[in-house]
């Protein structure tokens, strides 16, 4: 695309009209799977999404959201707000961090970049500190990676390497985090008898100890820094497996919020935090859950906590996070370029767009829409609005979370007919189906409806129209199974919950009074997926797609 206007204009649909508000409702962690018990969407009440799925085949119909069809390395990849958003905002299919730190590894790429260079430079003097989430859930890091990633590392010069360790328990069962501690000690064993000092340095829940996003809670990455920098934290450890197992016996605590500790030695003094001239990799793909701590660690003018004291280290991120801001400035792998989104050419097009959700979902619907770009392309036809979430507290015990609130700034904005699209995203069944709590999860679901119900009802109000979807599953299966799709017990008989995302496909629903009779679902597109779902709502803005997009899911018939 050239840099004039005229590359960004759209086509005019043949038989579309132009000027309708169109609502782009995502639903965040809503799948489709049969109904029973550990179903909570299908034991909610959720009369509206019922209704909608009457309307199926030709206004209703599922996709996919997992797996190579949101740019995930397999088809066992669970899909997520990051690549799932992405997919839906860029309506093309980018190959995701995970993937391009596989093929990086693999070609050994990694070392010859700019940015293992750069954090080489410390291997002489300086430790190398790794710090990101352990475990395999593929979501915003994995264990494999790590491990080769410090193999790669020690191979290449790093003398002394400390792990800063994340659990998780949200992206894979809870209580597994012991195993990939485990893991990852025997990896570090090997290396120590390689002569390499290479230990686990600092751990903590991922909930609760540096992974918050969008400056919801800075409390959150500041507990992480005074352990992973400072070296103070409530708990001390010989031994981070014991310090996991012992944290895991505190009340109310699970692998997400387990407190933050240190390690230390015999003499109890801590053995990692991080000095001047030390190197410090993030080791997470994933932006939207980095970009704080990438703050913290790189910027000189920040204000966010007291940093006590700011090391000077050479840092790269595992992926620049955010192209916009340019954070961090080194990064081992290039992320995906992700361009010409449904966003920019809509705008660039004179779509007037508005955005919302709350604080915790805020920049799926901004950054991650935006091909992980924060800010407007024009402020004059731009409107975001963040509801502030609650902070500090497990969402099982405020399952309706913002969903009115969410759904009333934006039936204000259908209403005052400012914008021509309005674009949201609904937290609840994601949010509180990750806390593993069903009974919460349920009321979540029927919340997330009332606030689709809201919506629709002003679309109805202004002739508009309307198209829901949602970012991968979650709340549609609260058990882990076996491979016959039966619930899986633990050791005392009780089901394993399952806290994480699904591979499940995702419904589609269109409709309102502002749809053409003749506008339905293609049926020649069986394995249409969330990156199908741009071309579609351009066409309902009265536009073509570019040509480079994902066909589009709907055609026109004459009636
Ligand atoms: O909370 C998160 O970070 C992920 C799960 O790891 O969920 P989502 O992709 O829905 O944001
Ligand atoms: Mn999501
Ligand atoms: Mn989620």
């Amino acid at each position: 695309m050239g840099s004039s206007g005229d590359a960004w204009k759209l086509k005019d649909h043949p038989k579309l009209p132009k000027g309708k508000t169109v609502a782009v409702i995502v639903l965040d962690g809503w799948g489709e799977a049969k109904p029973n018990e550990y179903n909570a969407i299908s034991v909610a009440e959720t009369p509206v999404m019922d209704s909608l799925k009457q309307g199926a085949p030709e206004h209703w119909r599922l996709i996919k959201a997992h797996g190579n069809a949101v740019g995930l390395p397999t088809e066992d990849d669970m899909g997520n707000s990051e690549v799932g958003h992405n997919a839906l905002g860029a309506g093309r299919i980018f190959a995701q961090g995970a993937k391009l730190v596989d093929l990086a590894l693999a070609s050994g790429k990694i070392y010859d970049g700019e940015g293992f260079k750069y954090v080489q430079e410390c291997f002489e003097k300086g430790t190398l500190h790794l710090i990101g989430l352990v475990s395999d859930g593929g979501v915003h890091s994995r264990l494999d990676q790590l491990l080769l990633l410090l193999k790669g590392a020690a191979e290449r010069g790093a003398k002394r390497i400390r792990v800063h360790a994340l659990t998780d328990g949200r992206d894979v069962l809870d209580g597994s985090s012991v195993g990939f501690m485990e893991t990852l000690e025997n990896d570090l064993a090997k290396l120590r008898e390689q002569g390499v000092d290479a230990r686990v340095a600092s751990g903590g829940g991922r909930m609760y100890v540096t992974m918050d996003r969008y400056e919801n809670d800075w409390d959150v990455v500041k507990r992480g820094w005074d352990a992973q920098v400072l070296g103070e934290a409530p708990h001390h450890f010989k031994d981070p497996v014991e310090a996991i197992k012992k944290l895991r016996q505190e009340p109310n605590t699970s692998d997400q919020y387990l407190a933050p500790f240190v390690i230390v030695d015999d003499n109890g003094k801590p053995v990692g935090p991080i000095l001047d001239g030390d190197a410090v990799v993030t080791f997470n793909f994933r932006a939207d859950r980095m970009v704080m701590l990438a703050k913290a660690l790189e910027y000189e003018d920040f204000d966010k906590f007291d940093r006590v004291r700011v090391p000077k280290i050479h840092y790269a991120g595992m992926l620049q996070y955010d192209g916009e801001l340019k954070l961090p400035n080194k990064y081992l792998v290039s992320p995906p370029e992700i361009d010409r989104t449904s966003g920019e050419y809509l705008v660039r097009n004179g779509v007037r767009t508005f955005a919302c959700s709350e604080t915790v979902k805020f920049g799926h619907v901004t950054f991650f829409w935006n091909g992980n770009r924060s800010g407007y392309f024009d402020e004059k036809l731009e409107e975001y609005v963040e509801i502030p979430s609650d902070s500090g507290i497990t969402f099982n015990v405020k399952p309706k979370m913002k969903a009115l609130e969410i759904a009333e700034r934006t039936r204000d904005a259908i209403l005052s007919h400012k914008f021509d699209q309005v674009r949201v995203n609904i937290p609840n069944s994601d949010m509180v189906g990750h806390t593993g709590d069903i009974k919460a999860t349920i009321e979540a679901c029927k919340a997330a409806d009332d606030g689709v119900k809201m919506i629709l009802e002003a679309i109805e109000q202004v002739g508009g129209i309307f198209l829901v979807t949602a970012d991968h599953g979650n709340a549609e299966d609260m058990v882990k199974r076996n491979k016959k799709g039966e619930p899986l017990l633990d050791k005392n008989g009780n089901i394993q919950i399952l806290t994480s995302h699904t591979l499940e496909p995702v419904p589609i629903a269109i409709g309102g009074p502002g749809l053409l009779p003749g506008v339905r679902f293609r049926t020649d597109l069986p394995t249409g997926g969330l990156a199908n779902v741009a071309a579609t709502f351009m066409n309902l803005h009265g536009f073509e797609a570019p040509s480079d997009y994902e066909p589009t899911l709907i055609e026109v018939v004459d009636n």
